[in-house]
């Protein structure tokens, strides 16, 4: 099953190699438990095993595997984020996708080094989702030949971007590029921040981090403001857009080219995002088959919590997301990889799709990750509350997702924004014209579901019950935009009063996309004791899914009550099913304990021994008496006494 999910037996077998040589580096472990760290002492801690992992990684993993290495990252410096966070996953895609061959030869090599720290400045106070308006401008000086970057008023400043405030001595900054008085829009530039020996900002910089957030702290998430900064014209990056000497402005061959950087974690958040569900189901499974609380049988022992059939609904159909995000984004990230090399060789026409397609996906997985997460934390009753499961650590870095990288909301709207398109495809007769992700759109569904009656149909009368409510949907909707408009409502204003409706066809779409990829994927395998356990996950997830979107389907009239109570029953009966299998379908992600960081979560189950030695180290029992004791409640108590 690890093969499975970590895509093949190699795959599979390096993880548990790369841990157990972590298991044996002392040195790589955390100190103490994150949890009873302040901010400083986790980001200190952090650089700590970053430097040592810079040294050792060669021992480890192979460094150019990006799987190898967000494995060791996973285990080693953890979900918390580290100093370099945004190097990887943000500064050195930015500059592989939009540098020059000669820049990528200057800038790369050195930040592969890790020479320099580099970081992806975008977001601004007043600014995030509205790139159009961001207000950080790039000035091109003709006589020096250089940009002058500059923030013209507080809500000009960059806000956000991780490792900017701290640990980045470089930025790509994504500024307002203006040439002879004439705006050209957001363009990235490769900027120094601070000075490479002293690492202090460099004059004209002003630069800070925002304080803490949610989760995620030990990422110094910063703000950033230019004084009239000047650099070279050479540091706009040129790959696909140039400026010349004397100003001339060569344009790149998609309008959104510069966009890539955000495509790029889009496609690869996704199996980041079922990693962090299934952790936290694992830590929420495991405690659930050890926790015992209540009889079912009052002749009997108290049972497993996970025996309550409300405890399996609660967990396994997230069991069944976590597997269907994880298969969903490898097939995501393969597109991407794809589109990536025909985007550096010219060719741009597959780019709408893969941002249709991955804007949907993120705002659907972080959303239900989040979902799963907080119910897996429930799930552990009090002990879920408790710092010690770590649930709610993978919870708040788990959710930024919702945000970084695109609001949810806004994202959807712009999935909406091709499926409109597609829509206006069909009702012109163009149905042909529709690409792959969409040509269901196009065709012409039964009256009704036939799911009750055709079980054994391998699925297909599921996808086609997907299948008839999003084109329901994506076509109810667009009418409803296209209608306003003819009834002479300006586009932007019609689009925003129908905005509700656009983005339940982009949901349906794309819990569409994510049921077929889990088909997809159970269909691919050969191995028969896998495949089956793999089946009933898959009968427990399109279930558990149609029942959560049912509403569309009663409507008009494609599923009957009837058939809603079968789908139900089928929900009931995989529950069950899974439950023997529940532990194991979690375990198989092969996490290890350095990783989950959770009392709840031990492998070895041995939960109440190790709650209280967690307990029991916490910093505020190394006195019996605090001073918060004796310097205010002991005196305000003796006080009352008089
Ligand atoms: C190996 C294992 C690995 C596991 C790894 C796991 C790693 C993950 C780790 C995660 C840690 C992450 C740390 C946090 C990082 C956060 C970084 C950030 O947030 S950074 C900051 C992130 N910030 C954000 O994300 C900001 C969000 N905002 C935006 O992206 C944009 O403003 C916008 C897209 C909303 C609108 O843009 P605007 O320019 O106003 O455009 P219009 O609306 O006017 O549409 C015009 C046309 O353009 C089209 N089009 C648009 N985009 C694209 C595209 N990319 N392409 C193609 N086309 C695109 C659009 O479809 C439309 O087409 P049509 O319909 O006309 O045909
Ligand atoms: C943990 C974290 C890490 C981050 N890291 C980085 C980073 O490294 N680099 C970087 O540059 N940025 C970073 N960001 C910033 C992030 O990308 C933005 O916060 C995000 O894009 C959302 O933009 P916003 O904050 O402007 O939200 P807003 O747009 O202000 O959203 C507020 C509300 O307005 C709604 N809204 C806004 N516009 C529309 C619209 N057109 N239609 C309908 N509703 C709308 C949204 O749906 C939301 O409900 C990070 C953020 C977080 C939380």
């Amino acid at each position: 099953m690890a093969a499975q999910i970590w895509g093949s037996e190699k795959r599979a077998r390096r993880r548990r190699e790369i841990s157990a040589k972590i298991a044996q580096m002392p040195e790589l472990h955390d100190s103490k438990p994150l949890p009873f760290m302040t901010r400083e002492e986790k980001i200190m801690e952090s650089a700590r095993k970053l430097t040592i992992l810079t040294e050792k990684m060669g021992q480890i993993i192979d460094p150019t595997d990006p799987a190898e290495l967000y494995h060791l990252n996973n285990e080693v410096l953890g979900l918390e984020g580290n100093p370099m966070a945004l190097h990887g996953v943000m500064f050195i895609p930015a500059l592989s996708a939009q540098a020059s061959d000669e820049q990528q030869a200057k800038w790369l090599p050195r930040a592969l080094r890790r020479e320099i720290i580099g970081t992806y400045a975008q977001t601004e106070l007043g600014h995030g989702t509205n790139l159009q308006n961001l207000e950080t401008t790039a000035t091109y000086d003709l006589a020096t030949q250089e940009f002058v970057l500059h923030t013209p008023q507080i809500t000009a400043l960059k806000w956000w971007p991780g490792n900017l405030g701290k640990s980045s001595n470089y930025a790509v900054v994504v500024a307002h590029m203006i040439i002879k008085a004439k705006n050209y829009g957001p363009h990235p530039f490769m900027v120094q921040l601070r000075d490479e020996k002293t690492h202090e900002p460099l004059p004209g910089i002003t630069i800070g981090d925002i304080g803490p957030k949610m989760a995620y702290n030990i990422v110094d998430n910063g703000f950033l403001g230019f004084n009239k900064y000047r650099i070279p014209r050479t540091n706009l990056l040129m790959r696909h857009t140039k400026v010349e000497a004397d100003g001339t402005y060569i344009k790149p061959p998609h309008a959104k080219i510069n966009y890539s950087a955000m495509v790029h974690v889009r496609a690869y958040m996704l199996t980041g995002q079922a990693i962090m569900l299934a952790s936290a189901l694992n830590i929420a499974t495991r405690y659930s088959s050890v926790r015992r609380q209540g009889q079912i049988d009052k002749s009997q022992p108290e049972v497993k919590v996970l025996e309550y059939q409300t405890q399996q609904h609660r967990l396994f159909p997230s069991i069944a997301r976590a597997y269907a995000f994880q298969f969903a984004g490898a097939e995501t990230v393969k597109l991407y990889e794809h589109v990536l090399k025909e985007m550096k060789s010219g060719n741009v026409s597959l780019m709408a799709d893969l941002h249709a397609l991955t804007s949907g996906l993120k705002s659907v997985v972080t959303y239900q990750t989040g979902e799963g997460i907080e119910q897996a934390r429930m799930a552990c009753g009090g002990h879920g509350y408790s710092m010690a499961s770590y649930i709610s650590e993978i919870y708040g870095v788990a959710i930024g997702g919702c945000t970084y990288e695109g609001e949810n909301m806004v994202m959807l709207l712009q999935l909406a924004r091709y499926l409109v398109k597609s829509a206006a495809l069909v009702k012109s007769g163009q149905s042909s014209k529709l690409g792959p992700l969409v040509a269901y759109l196009g065709v012409k569904s039964e009256p009704t579901s036939l799911i009750d009656r055709i079980p054994n149909s391998g699925f297909t009368e599921y996808v086609k019950t997907f299948q008839h409510v999003s084109k329901r949907q994506t076509l109810k909707a667009a009418d409803m935009f296209f209608g306003l408009m003819e009834k002479g409502e300006k586009r932007e204003i019609a689009w925003n009063k129908c905005s509700v409706e656009l983005n339940r066809a982009s949901r349906l779409h794309t819990r569409l996309f994510i049921v077929e990829a889990f088909v997809r994927r159970v269909n691919e395998i050969a191995d028969i004791r896998i495949k089956e356990a793999l089946t009933d996950l898959l009968h427990l997830h399109v279930n558990y899914e149609l029942l959560d979107i049912a509403s569309y389907a009663l409507e008009d009239g494609f599923l009957s009550a009837s058939q809603l109570d079968y789908i139900r029953d089928q929900v009931y009966l995989y529950l069950g099913k899974i439950r023997p299998n529940a532990v194991s379908l979690l375990d198989s992600w092969e996490f290890s304990d350095i990783e989950l960081r959770s009392v709840l979560g031990r492998r070895d189950g041995n939960v109440y021994e190790n709650l209280f030695k967690w307990a029991k180290s916490s910093p505020l029992n190394k006195t019996d008496v605090l001073s918060s004791v004796t310097q205010y409640l002991k005196p305000m108590m003796e006080k009352a006494r008089l």
